[in-house]
């Protein structure tokens, strides 16, 4: 049985153990691996359907996350299933429940009845050398994965299942906004989504600096767009916003004090954030999608060599319930 009280950082692929930070005390996101596309086009090898693709999550994770919330937005709970993995991360990487444990939250893997996110990745590749990242796309039909890219995933459910959405021709990425959406997206990721990671995890005095610098003259530009504008963009609420609330959501409680972003909290220092916040969090079905306690207790228990003691501070962030 792996040891579940002291999480250590995960080994790599080879077994060894992971250092989150390269030589120079960068921290660097590897790329993903499984980059497959489902579509609508019959001869695809990735056809839409129902029931065919199953979503493999942690509620945790800022990347998962943004496909909780599509295939919530876009109704297609009972199109793709989904497992949601226990918030720590130990050893062997994420795992489900197991040995009777049952853990509020974690949905057990009922399509390849896995102990260990591994495992699946095995399944589709046996030679895998990579990490055991969520979110992943699996495929029932084929015994595969088809994308482990957050990035990807939320553009196919955001068009390809439409079909069998509840919000069938609502776009989170509208042609008439497309340049508009990856111009943020590129430096909100750079600055923001990644950016609160490579400062948090920084292993050297100069590596962290400067990303902290970049962490806050991101947020500040978001502060000034959303100035005079509902969203990001304006009226329309696309991509951009979901990418870029999976983090503020998870700013005061997490990155402002576990990744050493000390620089203000959204509550006290960002007045429009805050309020875009709660509108985003008030629309239907994206409250359910957050799960503060796996949130909190994954970074504060599983990365030890920040937070050795894996004490969790008890605050969970401004209150986005409270209405504008
Ligand atoms: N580029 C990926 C990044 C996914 C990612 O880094 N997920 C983290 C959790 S927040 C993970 O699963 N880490 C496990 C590990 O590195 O062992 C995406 O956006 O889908």
């Amino acid at each position: 049985m792996a040891d579940r009280t002291e999480p250590k950082a995960a080994p790599d692929s080879t077994g060894k153990i992971f250092q989150w930070a390269s030589k120079d005390g960068e921290f660097r996101r590897q790329v993903s691996s499984f980059r497959d596309f489902v579509s609508t086009e019959p001869d695809s090898p990735f056809v839409a359907e129902k029931g065919r693709y199953h979503l493999y999550v942690s509620w945790a994770c800022p990347w998962a996350h943004r496909t909780i919330i599509v295939r919530a937005l876009k109704g297609l709970q009972d199109v793709i299933g989904m497992s949601a993995v226990h918030y720590l991360l130990e050893d062997m990487g994420w795992r489900f429940d197991y040995d009777g444990e049952t853990t509020p939250g974690v949905i057990a893997d009922s399509v390849n009845n896995a102990r260990y996110l591994r495992d699946i990745y095995f399944k589709a590749n046996p030679d895998y050398q990579g990490r055991f990242t969520v979110p992943v796309l699996w495929d029932k039909k084929t015994n595969t994965i088809v994308n482990n890219e957050s990035s990807e995933i939320i553009r196919m459910l955001n068009s390809a299942f439409d079909q069998w959405s509840s919000a069938p021709g609502v776009s989170y990425y509208p042609d008439n906004l497309t340049k508009e959406i990856d111009e943020l997206n590129t430096w909100i990721y750079d600055e923001v989504n990644n950016g609160v990671y490579k400062a948090g995890f920084a292993t050297t005095q100069e590596a962290y600096e400067p990303n902290y610098e970049k962490v806050f003259n991101g947020l500040n530009k978001v502060e000034k767009i959303l100035s005079d504008k509902k969203w990001l963009t304006g009226n329309t609420l696309t991509e951009a916003d979901i990418r870029l609330w999976t983090t503020v959501v998870r700013f005061d409680p997490v990155y402002h004090t576990h990744f050493k972003c000390t620089g203000g909290t959204i509550a006290h220092d960002y007045p429009n954030i805050l309020r875009w916040a709660r509108d985003f969090y008030q629309l239907p079905k994206v409250a359910e999608t957050v799960n503060t306690e796996h949130i909190k207790k994954h970074y504060y228990m599983s990365h030890v060599q920040i937070n050795p003691t894996r004490v969790v501070p008890v605050w969970d962030g401004p209150d986005l319930s409270i209405k504008n």
